[in-house]
């Protein structure tokens, strides 16, 4: 995959170190709540199976960021690689059952290695797998915000994955880098460490020597051209593509990324509430954006939708323009089979999407109301379509654009 062409940032000068280091990289240092994501190829030897020094040695540079007054999530892939050896597989699974097996015995061995690790430092772990109902269901999320709130008020050390062995391919995730950017806006975390088997982003793919390394990213824009390879280890998921993804939905909803090897992560992690050290490695990434609500950063980011409503002009000015809510009177047509609470596109006249919401109407409603007026409607149905704060609208902000173009490409590979 390739960005339209426009001058990297960052990326075309000589002398890449000479860029003055950015705000980025002293918010990450002096994070309060951090959330770090490391992957499946960075926890793993080239046999196959968890790598208990490598490990090791990461616990080592969270604990140290812990020591310093840091509250730490992490977010760990590798269950679905930690489980292949003990079922005597090659290599990873295609099929879905067979990759939930996996996780279901890997997740179990990832658990203990973690406990056993963190508790060479004093430090308890409590481990955390997620759905995607966990953040799109407002009672869910809430709780899920409520559970993290605690284990982090006892000091616990988080480690989290997705529930691979009860997600099924509709209500997947599929890769954790995104699962990061979520956890970390659900956390209200400061910083999010990105750690994998790269030193960092370059211009086109690694291996070839006419890459340059890109330290600092200021804006989607500069992401203009880059050149996103396939992963060179067989045990990943999303590559640097969702990475890419992860850390335009962390930035646009104004949290700081820094994308590192995890054989940097002392440096990376370097730092706490009272230091402002300023980690050198790696490629930052500034905030773009202003906070949104988890459920709303969700519902732009990562919801799929169950139906489409077509609204006309009047309402595509009034939804998109001044924030209102959607009344039937606004819609033109209905489609999809949704049910009240579900996700659906709003589009506009010509068909192109305008926004996302949660529709307040089960679509065997919609017939019966659109086009009409509330006072017109018996009581039981006589409000919004969409409530104005359950929407957001999409394709308006340059890093959203961004953003989607890189999901897009990461549902493709799984
Ligand atoms: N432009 C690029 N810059 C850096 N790495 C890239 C680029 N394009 C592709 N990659 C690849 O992305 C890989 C990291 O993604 P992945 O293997 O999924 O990591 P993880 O297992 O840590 O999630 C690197 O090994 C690298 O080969
Ligand atoms: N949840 C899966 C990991 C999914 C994933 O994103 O993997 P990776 O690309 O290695 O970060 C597992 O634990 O195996």
């Amino acid at each position: 995959m390739t960005y339209p062409a426009v001058p990297v940032a960052g990326a075309t000068g000589s002398d890449p170190a000479a860029a003055s280091p950015p705000a980025a990289r002293a918010a990450i240092g002096a994070a309060r709540t951090i959330v770090v994501k490391v992957g499946s190829s960075s926890l793993t030897t080239s046999a196959g199976g968890l790598d208990p020094q490598r490990l090791d040695a990461l616990v080592d540079s969270l604990a140290a960021r812990a020591g310093a007054g840091s509250s730490v999530v992490l977010v760990s892939s590798g269950a679905i690689a930690a489980g292949l050896a003990p079922l005597g597989l090659k290599r990873r699974p295609r099929d879905l059952a067979t990759q939930q097996a996996a996780a279901s015995v890997g997740q179990q061995l990832l658990a203990q290695v973690y406990a056993g690790s963190f508790a060479r430092h004093g430090l308890r772990v409590g481990q955390v797998l997620l759905t995607t109902d966990d953040v799109v269901r407002r009672a869910h999320y809430r709780n899920a915000q409520r559970t993290f709130g605690k284990l982090l008020s006892f000091g616990v050390v988080p480690v989290v994955n997705e529930n691979d062995t009860v997600a099924t391919a509709e209500i997947r995730f599929g890769d954790n880098d995104r699962l990061a950017a979520l956890v970390a806006h659900l956390v209200g975390a400061e910083a999010l460490v990105l750690l994998s088997d790269i030193d960092s982003l370059y211009t086109g793919d690694p291996r070839d020597p006419s890459s340059v390394r890109i330290p600092d990213v200021g804006g989607p824009a500069d992401l203009s051209g880059i050149e996103i390879a396939a992963p060179s280890s067989d045990v990943s998921t999303g590559g640097m593509a969702s990475k890419l993804s992860a850390a335009l939905m962390a930035t646009g909803a104004g949290i700081p990324v820094l994308l590192a090897s995890a054989t940097d992560a002392g440096a990376a992690l370097a730092g706490g509430p009272s230091s402002h050290e300023i980690p050198s490695v790696g490629t930052s990434f500034a905030p773009a954006g202003r906070r949104t609500s988890a459920r709303l950063f969700w519902l732009r980011h990562a919801a799929t939708s169950s139906g489409s409503l077509v609204l006309d002009a009047g309402a595509v000015a009034a939804v998109v323009g001044r924030r209102k809510s959607l009344l039937p009177a606004g819609i033109l047509g209905a489609s999809g089979e949704f049910e009240s609470g579900d996700v659906v596109d709003l589009l506009g006249p010509d068909g192109i999407a305008v926004a996302r919401g949660f529709v307040g109407h089960d679509a065997a409603d919609l017939p019966g109301i659109i086009g009409r007026s509330l006072s017109d409607l018996p009581e039981e149905l006589r409000h919004e379509v969409v409530h104005a704060d359950d929407l957001i609208a999409v394709g308006g902000t340059r890093a959203a654009g961004a953003a989607e173009n890189v999901t897009t490409v990461v549902g493709g590979p799984r």
